[in-house]
Protein backbone atom coordinates (compact mmCIF):
# COMPACT_ATOMS: atom_id res chain seq x y z
CA UNK A 1 0.00 0.00 0.00
CA UNK A 2 1.47 3.40 -1.12
CA UNK A 3 0.28 6.20 1.23
CA UNK A 4 0.58 9.67 -0.16
CA UNK A 5 1.86 12.93 1.41
CA UNK A 6 1.48 15.72 -0.42
CA UNK A 7 3.41 18.76 0.05
CA UNK A 8 4.02 22.28 -1.23
CA UNK A 9 7.36 21.80 -2.44
CA UNK A 10 10.63 20.49 -1.98
CA UNK A 11 11.67 22.53 0.93
CA UNK A 12 8.03 20.91 2.74
CA UNK A 13 9.26 17.64 1.13
CA UNK A 14 13.40 17.79 2.57
CA UNK A 15 11.84 18.39 6.19
CA UNK A 16 8.87 15.78 6.15
CA UNK A 17 11.52 13.00 5.07
CA UNK A 18 13.71 14.22 7.59
CA UNK A 19 11.42 13.38 10.11
CA UNK A 20 10.51 10.20 9.32
CA UNK A 21 13.51 9.31 9.10
CA UNK A 22 14.86 11.20 12.29
CA UNK A 23 11.32 9.22 13.81
CA UNK A 24 12.60 5.94 13.00
CA UNK A 25 16.29 6.64 14.57
CA UNK A 26 14.96 7.55 17.58
CA UNK A 27 12.59 4.72 17.98
CA UNK A 28 14.83 1.55 17.10
CA UNK A 29 17.67 0.28 19.42
CA UNK A 30 19.76 0.06 16.24
CA UNK A 31 17.87 1.21 13.36
CA UNK A 32 19.49 -0.10 9.69
CA UNK A 33 18.83 2.72 7.06
CA UNK A 34 18.70 1.75 3.49
CA UNK A 35 19.82 5.42 1.40
CA UNK A 36 19.67 6.60 -1.83
CA UNK A 37 22.01 9.35 -4.02
CA UNK A 38 20.37 11.47 -6.54
CA UNK A 39 19.55 15.08 -6.12
CA UNK A 40 15.83 14.39 -4.55
CA UNK A 41 17.54 13.69 -1.23
CA UNK A 42 20.41 16.05 -0.64
CA UNK A 43 17.94 18.68 1.09
CA UNK A 44 16.88 15.76 3.38
CA UNK A 45 20.45 14.72 4.46
CA UNK A 46 20.66 18.71 5.12
CA UNK A 47 17.81 18.66 7.09
CA UNK A 48 19.53 15.66 8.76
CA UNK A 49 22.65 17.57 9.47
CA UNK A 50 20.80 20.00 11.46
CA UNK A 51 18.77 18.42 13.65
CA UNK A 52 22.46 16.48 14.47
CA UNK A 53 23.75 19.71 14.53
CA UNK A 54 21.37 21.10 17.12
CA UNK A 55 21.74 18.27 19.25
CA UNK A 56 18.65 16.58 18.24
CA UNK A 57 19.65 13.62 16.82
CA UNK A 58 22.03 11.13 17.46
CA UNK A 59 23.48 8.45 14.61
CA UNK A 60 25.73 6.71 16.91
CA UNK A 61 23.12 3.44 16.48
CA UNK A 62 22.49 3.93 13.09
CA UNK A 63 23.76 1.30 10.50
CA UNK A 64 23.27 2.22 6.58
CA UNK A 65 23.11 0.71 3.77
CA UNK A 66 22.94 2.20 0.41
CA UNK A 67 21.22 1.65 -2.80
CA UNK A 68 23.89 1.37 -5.43
CA UNK A 69 27.50 2.15 -6.85
CA UNK A 70 28.72 2.60 -10.07
CA UNK A 71 30.93 -0.28 -11.27
CA UNK A 72 34.45 0.64 -11.56
CA UNK A 73 34.53 3.96 -9.56
CA UNK A 74 36.69 3.80 -6.68
CA UNK A 75 34.87 4.70 -2.98
CA UNK A 76 37.26 7.64 -3.20
CA UNK A 77 36.19 8.66 -6.22
CA UNK A 78 34.72 12.34 -6.64
CA UNK A 79 31.85 10.60 -9.08
CA UNK A 80 31.37 7.53 -6.80
CA UNK A 81 27.99 7.30 -4.74
CA UNK A 82 30.18 6.38 -1.65
CA UNK A 83 32.21 9.86 -1.95
CA UNK A 84 28.80 11.37 -2.43
CA UNK A 85 27.26 10.07 0.92
CA UNK A 86 30.55 10.99 2.90
CA UNK A 87 29.98 15.06 1.57
CA UNK A 88 26.22 14.57 1.96
CA UNK A 89 25.96 12.92 5.46
CA UNK A 90 28.06 10.71 6.97
CA UNK A 91 31.53 13.31 7.03
CA UNK A 92 28.81 15.70 9.25
CA UNK A 93 27.29 13.96 11.76
CA UNK A 94 28.10 10.86 14.18
CA UNK A 95 27.58 8.19 12.55
CA UNK A 96 30.79 5.73 12.53
CA UNK A 97 32.47 5.07 9.07
CA UNK A 98 32.17 0.92 9.42
CA UNK A 99 28.40 0.96 9.71
CA UNK A 100 27.78 2.75 6.78
CA UNK A 101 27.89 0.65 3.74
CA UNK A 102 27.98 1.25 0.28
CA UNK A 103 28.89 -1.34 -2.47
CA UNK A 104 32.09 -1.06 -3.49
CA UNK A 105 32.29 -0.09 -7.15
CA UNK A 106 36.14 -0.41 -7.33
CA UNK A 107 35.30 -4.72 -7.11
CA UNK A 108 35.93 -6.16 -10.44
CA UNK A 109 34.30 -10.03 -9.79
CA UNK A 110 30.52 -8.66 -9.58
CA UNK A 111 29.13 -12.05 -8.46
CA UNK A 112 31.11 -11.90 -5.00
CA UNK A 113 30.41 -7.88 -5.01
CA UNK A 114 26.63 -8.42 -5.39
CA UNK A 115 26.58 -11.84 -3.05
CA UNK A 116 28.35 -10.00 -0.33
CA UNK A 117 26.56 -7.70 -0.10
CA UNK A 118 23.09 -9.44 0.20
CA UNK A 119 24.86 -11.23 2.81
CA UNK A 120 25.82 -7.65 5.07
CA UNK A 121 22.40 -6.46 4.55
CA UNK A 122 21.13 -10.34 6.06
CA UNK A 123 23.97 -10.03 8.91
CA UNK A 124 22.81 -6.61 9.48
CA UNK A 125 18.70 -7.70 10.11
CA UNK A 126 17.59 -6.79 6.88
CA UNK A 127 16.60 -3.04 6.34
CA UNK A 128 14.23 -1.12 8.41
CA UNK A 129 13.62 2.20 6.34
CA UNK A 130 14.95 2.07 2.81
CA UNK A 131 14.91 5.96 1.10
CA UNK A 132 13.91 5.88 -2.27
CA UNK A 133 14.45 8.42 -5.33
CA UNK A 134 12.65 7.75 -8.74
CA UNK A 135 14.29 7.68 -12.22
CA UNK A 136 12.78 9.67 -14.91
CA UNK A 137 12.41 5.94 -16.60
CA UNK A 138 11.22 4.54 -12.96
CA UNK A 139 14.29 2.84 -11.95
CA UNK A 140 14.42 2.46 -8.16
CA UNK A 141 18.08 2.78 -7.17
CA UNK A 142 19.36 1.21 -10.63
CA UNK A 143 16.80 -1.34 -11.62
CA UNK A 144 15.99 -0.06 -15.29
CA UNK A 145 13.39 -0.73 -17.40
CA UNK A 146 13.46 -4.26 -18.24
CA UNK A 147 10.97 -7.57 -18.78
CA UNK A 148 11.57 -8.89 -15.16
CA UNK A 149 11.85 -8.00 -11.73
CA UNK A 150 15.67 -8.56 -10.31
CA UNK A 151 15.54 -10.19 -7.20
CA UNK A 152 19.08 -9.26 -5.81
CA UNK A 153 21.95 -7.24 -5.72
CA UNK A 154 23.17 -7.72 -9.12
CA UNK A 155 25.39 -5.45 -11.88
CA UNK A 156 23.56 -3.51 -14.52
CA UNK A 157 23.83 -1.82 -17.72
CA UNK A 158 22.34 1.59 -17.09
CA UNK A 159 20.04 2.56 -20.12
CA UNK A 160 20.92 5.38 -22.40
CA UNK A 161 18.14 7.30 -20.63
CA UNK A 162 19.90 7.42 -17.08
CA UNK A 163 23.51 8.11 -18.34
CA UNK A 164 22.01 11.25 -19.84
CA UNK A 165 20.42 12.16 -16.87
CA UNK A 166 23.30 11.44 -14.71
CA UNK A 167 25.75 13.35 -17.10
CA UNK A 168 25.09 16.33 -15.26
CA UNK A 169 27.64 15.07 -11.93
CA UNK A 170 30.58 14.52 -14.42
CA UNK A 171 32.42 16.69 -17.10
CA UNK A 172 31.47 14.93 -19.97
CA UNK A 173 28.57 11.67 -21.51
CA UNK A 174 31.35 9.74 -21.71
CA UNK A 175 32.90 9.77 -18.36
CA UNK A 176 29.53 8.34 -17.18
CA UNK A 177 30.21 4.55 -15.88
CA UNK A 178 28.30 2.17 -18.31
CA UNK A 179 27.46 -0.26 -15.24
CA UNK A 180 26.37 0.33 -11.54
CA UNK A 181 25.87 -2.57 -8.95
CA UNK A 182 22.51 -2.48 -7.57
CA UNK A 183 20.26 -3.98 -4.65
CA UNK A 184 17.32 -5.55 -6.49
CA UNK A 185 13.60 -5.57 -6.30
CA UNK A 186 13.35 -8.31 -4.17
CA UNK A 187 16.10 -6.81 -1.79
CA UNK A 188 14.20 -3.44 -1.68
CA UNK A 189 10.73 -4.51 -1.41
CA UNK A 190 12.30 -6.68 1.74
CA UNK A 191 12.33 -3.49 4.18
CA UNK A 192 10.32 -3.01 6.32
CA UNK A 193 9.17 0.55 5.33
CA UNK A 194 9.98 2.65 2.07
CA UNK A 195 10.39 6.05 1.84
CA UNK A 196 9.93 7.26 -1.25
CA UNK A 197 10.96 10.59 -2.51
CA UNK A 198 9.79 12.74 -5.53
CA UNK A 199 9.95 16.18 -6.29
CA UNK A 200 9.06 18.32 -9.54
CA UNK A 201 7.26 18.37 -12.62
CA UNK A 202 9.76 16.66 -15.26
CA UNK A 203 8.66 13.32 -12.49
CA UNK A 204 4.90 13.89 -12.78
CA UNK A 205 4.40 11.47 -15.72
CA UNK A 206 6.09 8.74 -14.51
CA UNK A 207 4.69 8.80 -10.92
CA UNK A 208 1.60 9.02 -12.12
CA UNK A 209 2.24 5.52 -13.97
CA UNK A 210 3.95 4.34 -10.44
CA UNK A 211 0.78 5.00 -8.64
CA UNK A 212 -1.87 4.10 -11.37
CA UNK A 213 -0.27 2.36 -13.69
CA UNK A 214 -0.16 -1.40 -13.80
CA UNK A 215 2.59 -3.35 -12.07
CA UNK A 216 5.06 -3.86 -14.69
CA UNK A 217 9.12 -4.48 -14.82
CA UNK A 218 9.07 -1.73 -17.38
CA UNK A 219 7.99 0.41 -15.02
CA UNK A 220 10.27 -1.03 -11.98
CA UNK A 221 9.07 1.32 -8.70
CA UNK A 222 5.42 0.46 -10.16
CA UNK A 223 6.41 -3.25 -7.64
CA UNK A 224 5.77 -0.13 -4.67
CA UNK A 225 2.26 -1.01 -4.95
CA UNK A 226 2.63 -4.28 -3.77
CA UNK A 227 5.03 -3.42 -0.93
CA UNK A 228 2.66 -3.24 2.44
CA UNK A 229 4.25 -0.48 3.95
CA UNK A 230 5.22 2.45 1.42
CA UNK A 231 5.24 6.12 2.27
CA UNK A 232 5.22 8.50 -0.64
CA UNK A 233 6.47 12.55 -0.23
CA UNK A 234 5.99 14.42 -3.31
CA UNK A 235 5.29 17.80 -3.88
CA UNK A 236 2.68 19.54 -5.90
CA UNK A 237 4.17 19.64 -9.39
CA UNK A 238 5.46 15.84 -8.82
CA UNK A 239 1.54 14.90 -8.17
CA UNK A 240 0.34 17.44 -10.87
CA UNK A 241 -0.99 14.43 -13.38
CA UNK A 242 -2.44 12.25 -10.43
CA UNK A 243 -5.94 12.25 -11.26
CA UNK A 244 -6.79 10.45 -7.92
CA UNK A 245 -4.66 12.47 -5.23
O1 LIG B 1 16.88 12.28 -7.45
P1 LIG B 1 17.29 12.27 -8.88
O2 LIG B 1 18.59 12.98 -9.08
O3 LIG B 1 16.21 12.73 -9.79
O4 LIG B 1 17.59 10.77 -9.24
C1 LIG B 1 16.61 9.78 -9.24
C2 LIG B 1 17.26 8.45 -9.17
O5 LIG B 1 18.27 8.34 -10.13
C3 LIG B 1 19.49 7.94 -9.54
O6 LIG B 1 20.26 9.08 -9.30
C4 LIG B 1 20.22 6.99 -10.41
O7 LIG B 1 20.22 7.44 -11.69
C5 LIG B 1 19.09 7.30 -8.26
O8 LIG B 1 20.15 7.22 -7.38
C6 LIG B 1 17.94 8.17 -7.86
O9 LIG B 1 17.12 7.54 -6.97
Amino acid sequence: MIQIVKVKDYATLSKKAAMYIAAEIVQREKPVLGLATGSTPVGTYQVLREMYQEGKLDFTAVRSVNLDEYRGLAPEDSHSYRYFMNQELFHHVNIAKENTHVPDGSLSDAQEACESYERLIESLGGIHLQILGLGHDGHIGFNEPSDSFPAKTHCVQLTEETISANQRFFNSKDEVPREAYTMGIGTIMQAEKILLLVSGRDKAAILKKVLEGPVSPEVPASILQFHKNVILIADEDALSKCSSV
